[in-house]
């Protein structure tokens, strides 16, 4: 059977989107990894599967599996591309659409311009829900990584992500770093690592090795949670204007308990099919 698919990326932060509204396969992670491979596959750093959703109250259900095949909750990029797939595949004609995902629900909304602007929800602070090992809950926690002692935040975003102010940004060891604090002991499901330049009150550079899928162009998620971070630490304003490798998202946040606001582009790269 051929399997219909689109390549999509967000800032460089690329896909394979399927739909399994009118389609259906059968996944497993070997498979997931062959087709993410970039040399003897499609090439992916997450791949997401638009399906009908569980809850009434929702449009449809957005799961998303990172490069090594490993499923997980969350994912800002891919949520701007889940909804101009969405729409250009006339799978719905609401211009605001709720969408149910393993990291809590989120609202996308396709401006005129383009541009998709992403309700993602509240992060989560408590050590518990990132999940991350401190006693107490904290702005910053010392984390130790190799040789180093960094400071870093610790949140959710749906999923987990670990915060990093660095001095500058192109002398930071990402790839070494990275790893290390992405499969770090006290992050017992894997984090995705942030490493954060601040260049004013309300701008900041970005980079991030992600959990599952390495340093990528940009990630969603990351960039609001580096924006979260810096805000809650009194080092940043909303809105944050956030440079990742890939180019720039805004970032929107008004404080605890208030939804984080993604603002950014989606673009469709090709059209392709796929047997199985
Ligand atoms: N690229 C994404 C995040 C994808 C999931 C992440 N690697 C994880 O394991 O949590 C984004 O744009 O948010």
């Amino acid at each position: 059977m051929l399997l219909r698919f689109t390549k999509m990326h967000g800032l460089g932060n690329d896909f394979m989107v399927i739909d399994l509204i009118t389609q259906h396969v059968s996944l497993n992670p070997k498979l997931i990894r062959l087709w993410s491979d970039r040399h003897f596959g499609i090439g992916f750093d997450q791949l997401l599967l638009v399906e009908p959703p569980t809850d009434p109250e929702m449009d449809f259900c957005y799961r998303i599996f990172n490069a090594d095949g490993n499923e997980v909750e969350q994912c800002g990029n891919g949520a701007r591309c889940f909804a101009r797939f969405v729409q250009d595949k006339r799978l719905t004609a609401k211009n605001e659409i709720h969408v149910q995902t393993n990291g809590g629900p989120i609202v996308l909304k396709v401006r005129r311009d383009g541009q998709v602007r992403v309700n993602m929800g509240a992060p989560r602070f408590t050590p518990a829900e990132v999940p991350f090992q401190a006693d107490a809950e904290a702005d910053i926690y010392a984390l130790s990584v190799g040789q180093q002692t960094l400071d870093v935040a610790a949140l959710s975003m749906g999923n987990p992500h670990c915060v990093t102010v660095v001095d500058d940004l192109d002398s930071v060891g990402v790839e070494q770093l990275g790893p290390l604090i992405e499969n770090h002991p006290r992050f017992p499901q894997r984090v995705n690592a942030g490493f954060m330049q601040l260049l004013d009150p309300q701008h900041i550079r970005l980079r991030v090795y992600e959990r599952g899928a390495g340093e990528t162009l940009a990630c969603g998620t990351g960039a609001c949670a580096a924006a979260v971070a810096g805000i809650r630490q009194g080092l940043l304003q909303s809105p944050v204007k956030v440079d990742l490798p890939g180019g720039q998202l805004l970032i929107e946040w008004a404080g605890p308990g208030k939804p984080v606001l993604m603002t950014g582009p989606a673009t469709r790269v090709y059209e392709g099919q796929i047997r199985v």
